[in-house]
């Protein structure tokens, strides 16, 4: 029996894993697709905007979110059963797509493929680790060593570095392909850079892709027959040493409200707090009163993206919610308190 080819999209927070997703099933050339989302907060958005591209190579049945942790600490709870369940199909997928959470480690994923009732019918094709060319190039995954210091001042127990450059330094330690994304947002020479530093943190003879919003060929991306379970050990990650690893370097919540009256007070006031507070990403849908779409709102690092994407089907309660992550000691009291209020629609002169 011929195992299911299947892919790991890993890559960090915002690095553009669920727009590559995206292009790949516009162009599946007929492919029966099937995906598996994981996301590090409790709300479900990536997997919203998958089914809001409604394609016809992977129906709202084929897509399963798994949206309570990293995926790499859920193994044998969340994603075994999730592949079992799509491996017992009568006509199971050709081919299945994971799309980690930005902050999961891969190598606990790949490993889950050991396990003898996955191993004898799905192997890892590859591993694709997604970089944001834009945010390295702006030193984002760089060790901050003052702030290392105070942090190791604070917690004598702090045994390593700072927990954003080892996901960076795991992720690509674990890739058969590197994506190195958001070409648009950078200069010929910072990218030749970036492209030099990435070089240095992956396995001999790993390629670096270029792309612009996850347009890379299906063909390129699928069909590397990697069989990553298989040679696990040169792939070197931190956490092999201890392998207790969890997310306490990071935290996520999710502010709710109704319908805000327009979306100026709110950019505005995101805006304020991504350059005050040291908010990672925030990502959510807001119901903007009068306005028969959903306006989905994207925020990495201090970029702001918002737009509408579908209609609010007549079923759907109009609410919206903002899923906000950052590293652990946000101050949630002060950024729940600024953006309730415009969530909730009161008028601008209510808000505090
Ligand atoms: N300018 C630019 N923006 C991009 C590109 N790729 C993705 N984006 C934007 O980056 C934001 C995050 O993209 P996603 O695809 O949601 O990233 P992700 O890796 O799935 O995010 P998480 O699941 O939260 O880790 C969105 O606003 C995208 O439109 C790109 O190549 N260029």
């Amino acid at each position: 029996m011929s195992k299911v080819p299947t892919t790991v999209i890993t890559g960090f927070l915002g690095a553009g894993k669920t727009t590559l997703i995206r292009h790949l099933l516009q162009n599946a050339r007929g492919r029966r697709l099937a995906l598996v989302i994981n996301e590090f907060g409790d709300v479900g958005v990536d997997g919203e905007l998958v089914k809001g591209c409604n394609d016809a190579a992977c129906p709202e049945e084929d897509i399963v979110e798994l949206a309570n942790g990293c995926i790499c600490c859920t193994v044998a709870d969340d994603f075994l059963p999730t592949m079992q369940k799509l491996l017992d199909r009568p006509n199971p997928p050709e081919h299945i797509i994971i799309e980690t959470s930005g902050l999961a480690l891969p190598k606990p994923l790949v490993k889950a493929f050991q396990w003898p009732d996955i191993r004898t019918r799905a192997t890892v094709d590859g591993v694709v680790a997604l970089i944001d060319a834009d945010a390295v190039a702006a030193g984002r995954f760089a060790t901050d060593e003052a702030a290392l210091a105070a942090a190791r001042a604070a917690d004598p127990s702090l045994d390593h570095e700072s927990p954003l450059e080892e996901l960076f330094e795991d992720q690509l330690a674990c890739a058969d392909m590197v994506v190195l994304n958001k070409t648009d947002l950078v200069d010929a020479e910072v990218l030749a850079a970036v492209q030099d530093q990435i070089a240095g943190e992956t396995r001999p003879g790993v390629k670096i892709v270029r792309a612009d919003h996850g347009a890379v060929d299906i063909g390129a991306l699928l069909g590397i027959t990697a069989a990553a379970e298989d040679d696990l050990d040169t792939r070197p990650s931190h956490h092999d040493v201890d392998p207790d690893h969890d997310h306490d370097d990071f935290e996520s919540f999710v502010v709710k409200g109704g319908e805000p009256t327009g979306s100026n007070a709110l950019l505005a006031a995101l805006a304020a707090l991504i350059a005050e507070h040291d908010i990672l990403r925030v990502k959510g849908m807001v119901a903007v009163e009068g306005r028969p779409a959903r306006l989905v709102i994207q925020a990495v690092g201090p970029r702001i993206q918002h737009y509408f994407d579908r209609a609010w089907k007549p079923d759907e309660i109009r609410l919206s919610q903002l899923v906000v992550i950052g590293q652990k000691g946000l101050d949630r009291a002060a950024i729940s308190a600024a953006l309730a209020p415009i969530l909730a629609g009161q008028p601008a002169g209510a808000q505090a």
